[in-house]
Parts: structure tokens; C-alpha cells; sequence
């Protein structure tokens, strides 16, 4: 159904353009603004990866796009939370069939328990299957003198400190794309072929877990729906319907790599629109998010529900531009704003953003991520972030939600199903800066710190709490 998009030109010279509502707009008409963030690359090369890519197979469906967007539309009408999560770059050493399901699970077990804990749906979305390239604070990294292109995710060039390395190829971009394919047929297979089953939710817990705190509460969880189950079977539901044995699961990821995406963006021959068939939703970078550049005149044209990264620099006017542009029809599960302040920016900052749209009646669906304005360098010398930062961040997004009247929608997290020593903190098994449990002992990410699983869960029911405590439930677990 879906035309695959011709080969696109080379790279042109840019201009600073506006990007009006009603300009016309193609799956290149980004080429003509200026881009951030996009590397510089041997031209011919590049003309074949996107060649080769634009007759490749779209790793997602238009139809699959619209059930996202309209979950994602109940959700933003007060009715569902979304939980993203995964890598904060997907790399090409990391791929196993193993890592993507260890993702999968512990996103499955904090849907089971927000889902339990808030009575809402809960939508599953990974930062998966195209979560490959960075933005960059400095295009270039200095080391003992040398001085190379920083290190931008595994479809861009490798973090190897040579020149040759960091030299970006376009070849990678295909690469990264099969790599994808695998793991959309990984995920599909675990979330249509029995795994993501309800009566398995026991298998789900990871035996590093286990052994923690946050284990064993999702065990007696467990045992509670597992009651549940039994008690629906006993007056005569059927527990073997799909809502039962199967679960939807969604990918997305940041739309950086334009040439990438527009070689992905096929036209649907059902309504004649543009989807970008590279994920089901797409989000921009608070580092490409501003209008005139590249990045926005993209994402203007794409029917995929998409998400837009704000932190404190973004004011209400900067923030209902996003909307008239991205959303000129106010359609609800259209655009997801995704906060990423830090707990005080966001009770500074917040509540005057989020009453404007709301006084306006604009369509947004709001998801806190609590990690990316938590960053810092340990005094040893890894880029970390606090698991008692991130909670703050989550607690005063509720917060300030409730004070506004509007819905706090999910959450994003950088996360992993390993049991990685990037994030200090939890509440047990934590991990410190130094020490058997420190820093440097499983430190294994490409780009950014994540959340083990332990700490995913235990964030996990830290906001079902909060859910609970808006439905006037009394505490889950006491
Ligand atoms: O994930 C987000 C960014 O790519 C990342 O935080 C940038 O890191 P840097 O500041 O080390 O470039
Ligand atoms: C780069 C990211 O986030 P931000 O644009 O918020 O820094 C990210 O989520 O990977």
C-alpha cells in the first residue's frame, strides 16, 4: 500500500526560512532550511544509502500509526498513560535478541503495574528499532591534544577515538536500518506470539531482580492479578482473547537523521498522505526543536503523531507555535510535549506553559522525561544521573499537574533491561559512585546513562502510587 519514496537529491546549501502552516511541504522540503546536528557527508555515498533505503521495506504501517494516535488521543483526554522507554542509543555491539527482550519485559512489567496501580490504559511505546542517532552539546571532542567529530550514535560513525571512526558514513544508516527490521520482528513476535501473555506475567521478572526489593513487590503484584484472572475465569470471561494474550507495543525515536527519515517517508496510498514509516512516532530534540530550521518544516508534514522535546527555555508563545504548527487542526494525540526540566525548573516553569495551552483549549498530551535535565559528571569522571533527582522530577510533574488541572500523561525514560551501573541510587542494590557497586562496574552505554531494571521498576510503582492517589485508590502494596 505504501509507495516507496524515490532517491532524494544531495544535500543543498541552506537558508533560514519560516516554515508557515499552509507552505507547501514535501518529504525534502526540510533540504531548503538550515540543519543542526545533521553530519557532513561524501555526497555520492550518501545519494546510495538513501537510494538503497527508499526501496527497502517500511519497518511500520499508516494503520498501525493511526491506533497509536488515537491512544494516544484517549490519553490526552485524560484517559492513559504512556510509558516510553529504552536506550538512550541503540548500538550495533549491544544487538541481541536477549537485550530487546530484557527492554520489552521490564517495559511490560511497569505497564502491568501502572496499569494495576491507576486503572488506566497504558500505552507501551520503546525508544527502540531507530533509536540510533545523538544530538551533540560540541560537534567535536578533544582528547590529549586531538581533536576529532564527537561520537553521534552507531547510523552516524563509531565512538572508537580515531579519525577514521568518527568519520560519518552513510553506510551505517543502512546497517542501522536492517538492524531495526530485527528488532521490530523481535518485538512484534513477543508482543503477538504468547510472550507478553497476562498468564505469564510470573516469567517476567528478570533473575537479577529477583533478588530486590522491587522484585519481590512485583511478585506479590503479580499474585494479585494473577487472583484477578482467576476470579474473571471463574464467572465465565474468556482470558484467551487478545487483550488478554497480547499487547500493542509502539517505537519511536528522535527524528535527527533527516536524509534517514525522508528515504522511510512513504506515501499511503488509502489517504495520499506522508507517513514516516522509520517508527510509529516520532519526536524532536530540544537542540532541533526551533522553528525555521530544518528539523520543524520535517516533522510539519508527516502524519505520525509526534512528540516535542521542551525544557525551561521553551516559552508558552515558542510552545503554541509547536502547536499551530505541528497540530493546525487541534487533534487530540497529534502532539505529545514532553518535559525535561529538572524537578525545580519544572515547578518554576511549568505551570504558566501549561495554562496558556490550556486557555487556549489546545490538544496536547503531556509525559514527563525526568532524566535528560538531570545529567551531571561523577567526581570520578562518568556522566551519571541520581535516581532520587529523576523521582523529584516525576513527583513535581504530578505536582504541578494537579495544580493546573490537566493530565500528567507518562512518562520517557533512558532504561535498560540490564542491571547496569549508569544511574547512582535506588532503594536497593543501589548503585554509588565508587565502591562493589560502583559506577565504573557495569558502565556500558554509548551515550547517555539509563536506569537498570530495578530502578525502572521501582519508578514504575512510584507512579502507579501517584495514580492511585488521583483515582482516591488507598496505597497498592501496604
Ligand atoms: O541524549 C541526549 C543527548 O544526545 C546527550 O545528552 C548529549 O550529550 P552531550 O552533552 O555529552 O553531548
Ligand atoms: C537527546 C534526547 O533528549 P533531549 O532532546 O531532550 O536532550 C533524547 O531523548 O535522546
Amino acid at each position: 500500500l505504501l509507495a516507496p519514496q524515490p532517491a532524494t537529491k544531495p544535500l543543498t546549501a541552506r537558508s533560514v526560512l519560516a516554515s508557515p502552516v499552509d507552505a507547501p511541504w514535501s518529504p525534502g522540503s526540510w533540504r531548503n532550511y538550515e540543519a543542526k546536528q545533521i553530519p557532513k557527508y561524501d555526497e555520492e555515498k550518501l545519494r546510495k544509502a538513501e537510494e538503497e533505503l527508499a526501496g527497502s521495506a517500511p519497518l511500520v504501517f499508516a494503520g498501525e500509526v493511526r491506533t497509536l494516535m488515537s491512544d494516544l488521543g484517549r490519553a490526552c483526554k485524560g484517559d492513559g498513560f504512556v510509558i516510553f522507554g529504552g536506550d538512550c542509543a541503540e548500538s550495533f555491539d549491544e544487538f541481541s535478541v536477549d537485550h530487546v527482550r530484557d527492554t520489552f519485559r521490564v517495559i511490560l512489567q511497569m505497564a502491568l503495574i501502572c496499569t494495576y496501580g491507576g486503572g488506566q490504559p497504558v500505552i507501551k511505546i520503546g525508544r527502540m528499532a531507530g533509536q540510533f542517532a545523538k544530538p551533540r552539546s560540541s560537534s567535536t571532542e578533544t582528547i590529549d591534544g586531538v581533536t576529532l567529530p564527537s561520537y553521534q550514535g552507531d547510523n552516524i560513525n563509531e565512538d572508537k577515538f580515531t579519525a577514521e571512526a568518527r568519520e560519518p558514513n552513510p553506510s551505517r544508516m543502512v546497517k542501522a536500518y536492517h538492524q531495526c527490521a530485527q528488532t521490530l520482528n523481535i518485538l512484534r513476535a513477543f508482543s503477538t506470539g504468547g510472550y507478553a501473555d497476562l498468564s505469564r506475567l510470573h516469567n517476567w521478572n528478570l533473575d537479577f531482580v529477583e533478588q530486590t526489593q522491587q522484585g519481590s513487590q512485583y511478585r506479590r503484584l503479580a499474585t494479585k492479578v494473577e487472583e484477578s484472572l482467576r476470579f474473571m475465569r471463574a464467572i465465565g470471561v474468556d482470558t484467551t482473547t487478545p487483550e488478554f494474550t497480547q499487547s500493542n507495543f509502539y517505537t519511536a525515536h528522535e527524528c535527527l537523521l533527516l536524509p534517514y527519515e525522508q528515504a522511510m517517508t512513504r506515501e499511503d496510498s488509502t489517504t495520499g498522505r506522508w507517513y514516516d514509516c522509520s517508527a510509529h512516532l516520532l519526536w524532536v530534540g530540544e537542540r532541533t526543536r526551533q522553528p525555521g530550521l530544518a528539523h520543524f518544516e520535517f516533522v510539519r508534514g508527516i502524519q505520525n503523531p509526534v512528540g516535542v522535546k521542551i525544557s525551561d527555555k521553551a516559552s508558552p508563545d515558542d510552545v503554541i507555535e509547536i502547536l499551530d504548527t505541528f497540530n493546525p487542526k487541534n487533534v487530540p494525540g497529534k502532539v505529545t510535549l514532553i518535559t525535561r526540566m529538572s524537578a525545580d525548573k519544572l515547578r518554576e516553569h511549568l505551570p504558566s506553559v501549561l495554562n496558556r495551552v490550556k486557555a487556549e483549549g489546545r490538544a496536547a498530551l503531556w509525559v514527563c522525561d525526568p532524566v535528560h535535565g538531570n545529567t551531571y559528571t561523577s567526581s570520578n569522571g562518568f556522566k551519571t544521573r541520581d535516581v532520587a533527582a529523576i523521582k523529584a522530577e516525576i513527583q513535581a510533574f504530578f505536582d504541578v499537574h494537579e495544580q493546573c488541572g490537566t493530565h500528567a500523561g507518562g512518562i520517557h525514560l533512558e532504561m535498560t533491561g540490564k542491571d547496569v551501573t549508569e544511574c547512582v541510587g535506588g532503594d536497593m542494590n543501589a548503585v554509588t559512585v565508587d565502591g562493589p557497586r560502583g559506577l565504573d562496574t557495569k558502565y556500558l552505554t554509548h551515550c547517555d546513562p539509563r536506569l537498570n531494571s530495578a530502578q525502572a521498576l521501582e519508578i514504575a510503582f512510584m507512579v502507579a502510587e501517584r495514580l492511585r492517589g488521583q483515582a482516591g485508590l488507598p496505597a497498592m502494596l501496604d
